[in-house]
């Protein structure tokens, strides 16, 4: 690890707490009358219930750092990430960032009904490239990607990819920049071996041009291969950050007897 004393800090989550909340689980209708009483008496609607899915999570990223993401299923990961992309609001706390961080999920907005090389563009623009930059990198997106290893399918509608095709595309337009900070949510568990391949040789260029990465995968094994550093989390709680192959050894203990 560098030296502590001239690390560059790019994200710092400071007791981030994040609740959503859920509307419509109750069973009684609500009259204008009740309303009125409730706003009255300040009581909060039946049938809004709130699911508080990050509890008090307080971290510093560094530049340089690729940061794996673990912990059992519902335990906040995705939500954190969205907290730090700024896509989805806090309750309580603050995420300070450097630049914009872009969250590169399987969910990444495409348009279906348009070609891949129209998203190519679009994407690319709303990543904040230029024209030129994105006619420069046009080919290496395609060509990353794989989509045209079997035909022309690049000028063919998004629709009309298989859901691994959609990922991998997704993952070379937003991989075709350099980040500030770069979020990957479950990326690399689409697409065949040689794409895998692919996809961590470029998350370690990307760290090694001075971004921060941070990866949200089921997979241990991609954690312990491509990060160097994990936080686990555990029903919206931080229950470890340190070195991966540490919180990785300690989560798969965890899961052993849990
Ligand atoms: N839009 C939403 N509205 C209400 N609750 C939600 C919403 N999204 C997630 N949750 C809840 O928040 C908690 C955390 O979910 P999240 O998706 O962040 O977990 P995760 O660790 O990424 O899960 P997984 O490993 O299954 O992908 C869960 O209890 C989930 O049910």
């Amino acid at each position: 690890m560098a030296d502590t004393a001239n690390r560059i800090p790019t994200v710092i989550a400071d007791d981030v707490h994040v609740i959503y909340k859920v509307y419509g689980t109750g069973t009684r209708k609500g009259g204008a009358t009740a309303a009125l009483s409730r706003i009255i008496s300040r009581k909060p609607a039946p049938g809004v219930r709130e699911v508080h899915a990050v509890k008090g999570v307080s971290f510093t990223a560094y530049k340089g750092e690729a940061i794996g993401l673990i912990g059992s299923n519902g335990s906040g990961k995705s939500t954190l990430l969205k907290a730090i992309a700024g896509l989805q609001p806090v309750a309580r706390g603050r995420v300070y960032s450097q630049g914009q961080p872009s969250l590169l999920g399987v969910n990444a907005a495409l348009m279906n009904d348009l070609t891949g090389e129209r998203n190519v563009v679009l994407g690319g623009l709303a990543m904040g490239m230029t024209k030129q930059q994105i006619h420069e990198r046009y080919q290496d997106i395609v060509d990353f990607s794989g989509i045209n290893e079997k035909g022309d399918f690049i000028s063919l509608p998004m629709r009309t990819y298989s859901s691994g095709m959609g990922a991998r595309l997704r993952f070379s337009i937003a991989a075709a920049k350099d980040h500030d900070v770069l979020m990957i949510d479950e990326a690399l568990a689409t697409g065949d071996a040689a794409f895998q391949r692919r996809s961590q040789d470029r998350i370690e260029e990307l760290r090694e041009s001075a971004g921060t990465v941070f990866l949200v995968s089921h997979g241990i094994g991609t954690v312990r291969e491509t990060c160097d550093r994990a936080i686990w989390l555990e029903s919206g709680v931080l229950r470890m950050d340190g070195p991966a192959d540490e919180v990785c050894d300690a989560y798969e203990a965890f899961s052993r007897t849990g």
